[in-house]
């Protein structure tokens, strides 16, 4: 029997958070058709433009040739089927299927989704109210594993405790195609340069002292650091939750700095979980954050596709515009303003190098933007045959069971590869700026000039 969310339903869904494109929602009822679950409901932008295709067109005929050895995303009847074959077809195989959950859509009447929105509206940030609001235009919703938590089954389950991780990029550009005056880009990440525009766009108030190579470099003492920056600024790359409620972080948002008050908070929710006394629990579970991530190697395998962006969006974009069979708008300008350049032989390849880059580059795209999530239970003495990894936490002398979960693994339209190109621009232009006043030491710039910039 197929289900139907009607609107007395929306009383059992409660705000769990939400990105640029998505809401998120988890389950409170009994149903055990719903335990475990969140829902994610497609946005659509206030200025008109909408993350679910209003005519629910399936893929562009470029995005169809892009894609077509993935029969089954291509000859999806649906834009949401297309989306669901991208998960599993294209980056399960990619980032290991039990990793993995595509989920599984479940119609959603218009009054439900309509309860939904008026239900979370005082919960969500402002900015994202501002920004979008629930498509009641689509008909369904996404059913997923909910990865906060653990599987109850029969036998209560303890605590769980889980950390979602938005790493970004974590290698340098090595692009032969980056032009002489981008080559910052090779020593700095997209992620520290791009918290300068943010900064300048009031989009947050605090630098971030997270860099992504940190967390990516397979060393236990930077994944340490790494998780000790992101604990200390935050923004959207870190959040924790406690049995599916959210105990560190921002919902739906970010939060700039941790504050003494949020400390005090965090180490209180973690009584409990971590057997260490006051004031040391903090510290013992961002060791076991940390220790999971080196041990696992989750991200190594992260890391291999976000890689497959081999020839920098400076050399993409070319391939682009093969594709689309129109004139290059990058060429075009670089010749108008007689900027000697090397991109011609970029428009001499076979359509199926151009093809085979781009469809690398939005896989990669998705890799760069996807979230991570860690849980944690205590292990039972009796867990032989547990299927989920064990991690020894030496400072308070617990086992934890964990698992990895990756969420948010979107399809990025291919017209999306021209904003790429504008916000690469944009980024440097704007570290660019501040280079040149000086305040640089090394590729890192001096605090002071964090305030000037604000
Ligand atoms: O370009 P970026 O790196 O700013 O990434 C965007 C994210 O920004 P942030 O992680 O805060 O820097 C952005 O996240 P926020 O809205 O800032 O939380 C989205 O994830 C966006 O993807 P989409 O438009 O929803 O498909 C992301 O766009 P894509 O570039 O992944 O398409
Ligand atoms: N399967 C899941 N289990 C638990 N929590 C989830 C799950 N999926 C999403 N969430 C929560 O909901 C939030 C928003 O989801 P998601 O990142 O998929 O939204 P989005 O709009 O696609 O994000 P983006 O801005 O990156 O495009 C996540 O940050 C996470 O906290
Ligand atoms: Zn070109």
């Amino acid at each position: 029997m197929e289900i139907k969310l009607e609107q007395e339903d929306a009383a059992d869904w409660v705000y769990r958070g939400e990105g640029a494109a998505n809401l998120v929602l988890s389950y409170t009822g009994s149903s055990p058709l719903f335990i475990g679950k969140v829902m994610r409901i497609q946005k659509a932008a206030r200025n008109g433009s909408s993350h679910c295709m209003e005519d629910h067109t399936v893929l562009t005929e470029h995005e169809r040739l892009l894609w077509k050895e993935a029969e089954e995303l291509v000859s999806s009847p649906t834009k949401e089927l297309a989306e669901l074959h991208y998960v599993k077809d294209v980056m399960s195989p990619l980032l290991g299927p039990k990793h993995v959950d595509a989920g599984m859509h479940v119609l959603a009447c218009r009054e439900f989704l309509e309860s939904v929105e008026k239900k979370v509206i005082c919960q969500r940030p402002a900015w994202r109210v501002d920004a979008a609001k629930i498509d009641v235009k689509c008909d369904f919703v996404l059913l997923m594993t909910d990865h906060s938590l653990f599987p109850s089954g029969i036998v209560k389950v303890g605590p769980c405790i889980s950390v979602e991780i938005k790493p970004k990029c974590g290698f340098l550009p090595f692009s032969r195609f980056i032009a002489e005056r981008n080559a910052i880009k090779r020593s700095t990440t997209r992620f520290r340069m791009h918290q300068v525009l943010k900064l300048r766009q009031h989009e947050i108030s605090e630098l971030s002292q997270y860099d992504p190579l940190d967390i990516f470099s397979g060393s236990n003492e930077r994944i340490h650091k790494a998780l000790n920056d992101l604990y200390s600024t935050p923004q959207n790359n870190f959040r924790v939750f406690l049995n599916g409620s959210i105990i560190f972080g921002g919902l739906g948002g970010g939060v700039d700095k941790t504050s003494i008050v949020i400390e005090k908070a965090f180490e209180g929710a973690l009584k409990g979980v971590i057997q260490a006394d006051d004031g040391l629990r903090t510290r013992s579970f961002i060791e076991l954050v940390a220790e999971t991530v080196y041990n696992s190697r989750v991200l190594d395998q992260l890391l291999e596709v976000q890689k497959l962006d081999s020839i920098d969006i400076e050399g993409a974009i070319h391939a682009y515009y093969n594709i689309i069979s129109k004139p290059c708008m990058v060429c075009r300008e670089l010749d108008e303003a007689r900027v000697p350049h090397g991109y011609a032989s970029l428009h001499s390849i076979p359509l199926s190098e151009s093809l085979k880059i781009i469809k690398d580059y939005i896989i990669a795209a998705t890799a760069k933007d996807c979230s991570l999530m860690v849980s944690f239970k205590p292990r039972e003495d009796r867990d032989f045959g547990s299927p989920y990894g064990s991690v020894y936490l030496k400072s308070t002398n617990q086992n934890f069971d964990y698992k990895v979960n990756f969420i948010d693994l979107d399809l990025k339209p291919l017209k999306k590869m021209e904003t790429y190109y504008e916000k690469d621009k944009k980024i440097l232009n704007s570290y660019a700026q501040l280079a040149k006043t000086k305040h640089m030491k090394g590729n890192t710039l001096s605090m002071e000039v964090f305030e000037t910039i604000k």
